[in-house]
């Protein structure tokens, strides 16, 4: 007996904080899924100024606690999510809600996203889900990544093993073997160090196509100095929270050697990420906005050995993936189904996560 199929819209706020995407898709939460509409919005400069304050503070905290300034930040945030879904909700069933990840601590037991699900709720007329990481961390998983459980549903026509490698602020790695075994975990910062030098260095947001880093040459020593962390041999799940790396290592270095040392830190990053998984991967599939960068997609192919290709390779959507993957959890969240997995983020059992506001 087939699914109830539903409309659903999923907002992405991701980690690099260059603004909302969403993403409106048919889907049983399973594994129909037919992409209907995309829609997305940068933030303005004194918005994301507001969001990286409100990043620092989430990332220097022992614990959760909202101030003036953090509630107006959220409030703000939603209103923004909402005038981006209002473009393509019309006759959506739900919608889920990722928020924005201010900090990220399952060490400390919490996962910290900011916005208002009930005032989502309330502005949009429509059902929402949101919270999908904190009920992973409470039954004691990593609370990311969870993507990859949505890359599993997409790729259930494809080769194994396959490799799906996000390079969003950061990056993470979903390897699929047969019989659909999965691993998955952050790899490191993807894009996070090189926005965070090209906002220092030149006061812009990112590196276009690579522009800077291929005016420069990579310094080897530094390099290996950024590789030495035990965080690399870690064994999955593991998961970053986006400030737990930063651009000191490279601070001697002039613009364009610091931007080609970063961009091949986070290429080494993916090599290293490869060791923990039991073979290599057919095809690396790259989603996120990363994959336009040529200068990364050369260093992640020359330095793993394994061609980088952009998902759209295989019929997918690289910039409203994580906008469709969290549409796709808020139906499953309806349908009772788990969003997160034991395999993938580490909770010690299935579970539904996600809380659903009806609006009144
Ligand atoms: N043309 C381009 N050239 C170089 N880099 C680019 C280009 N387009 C996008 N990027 C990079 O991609 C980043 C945005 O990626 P994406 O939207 O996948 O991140 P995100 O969703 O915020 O992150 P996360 O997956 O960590 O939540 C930008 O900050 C920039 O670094
Ligand atoms: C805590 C948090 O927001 N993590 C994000 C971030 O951005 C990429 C990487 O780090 C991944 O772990 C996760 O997002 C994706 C969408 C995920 O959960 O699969």
């Amino acid at each position: 007996m087939s699914s109830r199929l539903y409309r659903a819209v999923g907002l992405m706020s991701g980690t690099s904080m260059d603004g909302i995407d969403a993403a409106l898709i048919e889907t049983d939460g399973e594994g129909h899924i037919r992409f209907l509409d995309f829609a997305s919005r940068p933030y303005d400069d004194a918005f994301r100024a507001d969001l990286r304050a409100a990043v620092l503070k989430g990332a220097a905290a022992m614990e959760r606690q909202m101030d003036d300034d953090l509630r107006a930040v959220s409030r703000r945030l939603t209103i923004l999510h909402a005038e981006v879904a209002g473009t393509i909700a019309k006759g959506a069933d739900v919608v889920g809600f990722h928020g924005h990840t201010i900090g990220h601590r399952p060490d400390r037991g919490w996962t910290w996203q900011i916005g208002d699900g009930a005032l989502l709720a309330q502005l949009l007329r429509i059902e929402v889900v949101d919270d999908f990481r904190g009920p992973d961390v409470a039954a004691g998983g990593q609370g990311a990544p969870l993507l990859p459980a949505y890359h599993r549903a997409l790729g259930s026509g494809l080769e194994r093993p396959f490799g799906v490698l996000n390079l969003g602020g950061v990056g993470n790695l979903t390897w699929i073997g047969g019989g659909d075994e999965i691993v998955a975990f952050d790899t490191g910062p993807a894009n996070a160090l090189i926005d965070d030098w090209l906002h220092e260095q030149r006061g812009l947001s990112f590196d276009e196509n690579g522009a800077l880093a291929s005016a420069g040459d990579v310094h080897e020593e530094v390099l290996q100095s950024m590789l030495d962390l035990p965080w690399f041999d870690q064994a999955p799940p593991k998961s970053l929270d986006r400030q737990d790396f930063g651009i000191e290592p490279v601070r001697a270095l002039n613009a364009e050697d610091g931007a080609a040392t970063l961009t091949a830190f986070t290429a080494e990053t993916v090599r290293l990420a490869l060791s923990h998984v039991s073979s290599r991967p057919q095809r690396l599939l790259v989603t996120g906005g990363g994959r336009h960068n040529p200068v990364l997609m050369r260093m992640i192919t020359e330095r793993t050995g394994i061609a980088a290709e952009p998902v759209e390779a295989a019929g997918w959507r690289g910039d409203s993936m994580e906008a469709e993957g969290f549409a796709w959890f808020a139906v499953r969240k309806l349908r009772g189904l788990p969003t997160s997995f034991p395999e993938i983020s580490g909770p010690r059992q299935p579970v539904v996560g996600g809380t659903l506001h009806v609006p009144s």
